[in-house]
């Protein structure tokens, strides 16, 4: 959803492809009308032999990458022990995890997890570095040189003596869990009504900066720029690790942990990783359809836990969020089933999927249009507000919260959410009162766009009308730039005034200096969960 809450699909890349493909569309749309099911719509392109023809040679010009090379691997390390000894630490180790990441064999990658534990102790990075001892040595390095790593290791040991581990992942108090909905604080409820749908509501009165939600999402998919060098962050779990292990397969992508690895493998990237050398070829294919192909396919997988109550971690959620399938025009069916079926034709061919789906193809089909018309509506851009400097863009990734999408929209939210890892956590953001609607902002808010942008957006994205209180009175957009904020005492006594404002009184329509404290508050939030740092108490008193 828009900004904060991304689109994830290229509109514009789809717009153009909807204009080159519309001759086609007419000359087949009466035809193409005449299918029931979305498995029908996909098999409309998928059964004709002409269409799969003329992809299956597409695909046989298009020439794979190598997955991993000892030569690049060499290289790598060389250029990393320069920039070692020249004590660029932070550049060396992200050579060393490109050298890991290129290595063919287990040999190759020990010299490099060797030097990279040298990186890591350099850097004060003393329990990644032991990690990185014990991979060098579990992957062969040369016994003659191992004296340097036990040195190494004894010093990150008396490093750690006295250190106090991180507090890395909050979780909700089990007395205060809510026992009708997994990832939720027992202070709300979900609730269903013709207006709004089904919505969160406050079961009792909730402070500014408490915690309702805590919640691991369903599916993940990390951001191309964040992957598309080698970096810190795990394409399984999103976390931010400095000592990350690659694909065994391909030098694409990274991970956390074994666990972790194991984890991808399984239930997704052993397809994926097939088909990585030629996605790139297919333009199309941006990372809102491999995100789809994710959630399919953990769905394909799903257990069927049939435990009562709402659930983050299970499909029969999923499958019940919004797809706004009835507001799809035909033309818009014609060609997600004709870009879905390109997707298919590669797995096919290049992947084991559909031998592993044998005798299920037509579920998965039917699934995976689903999803991908959910995801437009449920999917989230996933934004770091502190660690993002290095990259082109502060989203690092998109995420499916179940949870998440039971909250509708107010130009004005009273809740607001940040990120520890792949976990999200919402907020109150200004005092809710017992019986009252928690909303979120779909990335749109009274302060930043003008009532007509608002609703035309939100009627053409997520198709509706929104009567929000900043909607129903038509309040000014902010004056003022909140970005524009700077610390000095003048400015701090301001916003010292208006804390009552924001906490007690809710002035209506807020003033600037609110708008402000709200966009302050949600840094203090962001910052919090950022670096795992999360107290024991979660309200601001
Ligand atoms: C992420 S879902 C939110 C949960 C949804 N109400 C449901 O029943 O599944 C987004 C959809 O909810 C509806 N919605 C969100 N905010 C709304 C609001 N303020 N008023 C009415 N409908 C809203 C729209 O249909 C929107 O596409």
């Amino acid at each position: 959803m828009a900004a904060k809450r991304t689109i994830i699909t290229d509109d514009q890349l789809f717009e153009a492809q909807m204009r080159r493909m519309k001759p086609c569309f007419l000359a087949e749309e009466n035809e193409f009308a005449q299918c029931a099911t979305n498995a029908e719509r996909i098999n409309f392109f998928f059964n004709d032999e002409q269409e799969v023809a003329h992809l299956s040679s597409e695909l046989s010009r298009v020439l794979p990458h190598a997955s991993k090379s000892n030569e690049k691997a060499i290289t790598c390390r060389k250029d990393g022990n320069n920039l070692f000894g020249a004590e660029k630490y932070e550049e060396a180790l992200k050579l060393y995890t490109e050298s890991i990441s290129w290595a063919e064999g287990e040999e190759e990658a020990s010299f490099a997890y060797g030097n990279r534990s040298a990186a890591l102790i350099a850097m004060g990075l003393f329990q990644e570095c032991l990690t990185d001892i014990e991979r060098a040595l579990q992957s062969g390095y040369p016994v003659n040189m191992r004296d340097k790593l036990f040195t190494r290791k004894e010093k990150a040991l008396e490093a750690l003596k006295d250190s106090v581990p991180k507090v890395k992942a909050y979780e909700i108090p089990q007395s205060e869990k809510n026992d009708k909905i997994q990832s939720a604080r027992n202070c709300i409820e979900l609730k269903t009504d013709e207006k709004y749908g089904r919505h969160i509501i406050a079961t009792r009165d909730i402070k500014i900066g408490e915690i309702l939600v805590v919640e691991k999402p369903y599916v993940v998919v990390l951001q191309p720029d964040r992957y598309s060098k080698p970096s810190c962050f795990c394409y399984g779990c999103l976390v931010f690790c400095y000592n990350p292990i690659p694909c065994t397969k391909c030098h694409k992508r990274l991970y956390c942990s074994e666990t972790c690895r194991e984890k991808d493998f399984q239930t997704y990237h052993k397809h994926e990783c097939l088909i990585l050398p030629f996605i790139d070829q297919f333009m199309y294919l941006t990372d809102y359809w491999l995100l789809a192909l994710k959630i399919t396919l953990v769905a394909m997988n799903d257990e069927n836990n049939t435990e009562p109550g709402y659930r983050s971690d299970r499909y029969k959620e999923v499958k019940e969020l919004r797809t706004h399938r009835a507001e799809c025009t035909l033309e818009k069916m014609y060609l997600l089933s004709l870009f879905s079926t390109k997707l298919f034709v590669l797995l096919r061919e290049k992947s084991t999927l559909f031998e592993e789906i044998s005798g299920r193809e037509e579920i998965f089909k039917e699934l995976y249009f689903c999803n991908l018309l959910m995801s437009k509506i449920n999917c989230i851009g996933m934004e770091d507000w502190y660690s993002h400097s290095k990259y082109e863009s502060p989203m690092y990734g998109t995420g499916l919260f179940p949870l998440f999408s039971m909250f509708n929209h107010s130009c004005y939210p009273n809740t607001t959410w940040t990120y520890c890892g792949s976990t999200m956590i919402i907020r109150a953001y200004s005092p809710i009162k017992k019986g009252e609607q928690c909303f979120v902002s779909y990335g749109i808010t009274f302060s930043e766009h003008d009532l007509k942008y608002r609703q035309e957006r939100l009627q053409s994205l997520f198709k509706f009308t929104c009567t929000c209180k900043a909607c129903k009175e038509n309040w000014p957009v902010s004056t003022s730039r909140q970005m524009d904020w700077t610390f000095n005492k003048e400015s701090i006594t301001k916003l010292k005034e208006n804390i009552e404002e924001l906490t007690d009184k809710q002035a209506i329509p807020p003033s600037e200096e609110t708008l402000r404290l709200r966009y302050i508050v949600r840094k203090i939030f962001a910052a919090l969960d950022e670096e795992g740092q999360l107290g024991c108490d979660p309200t601001i008193k």
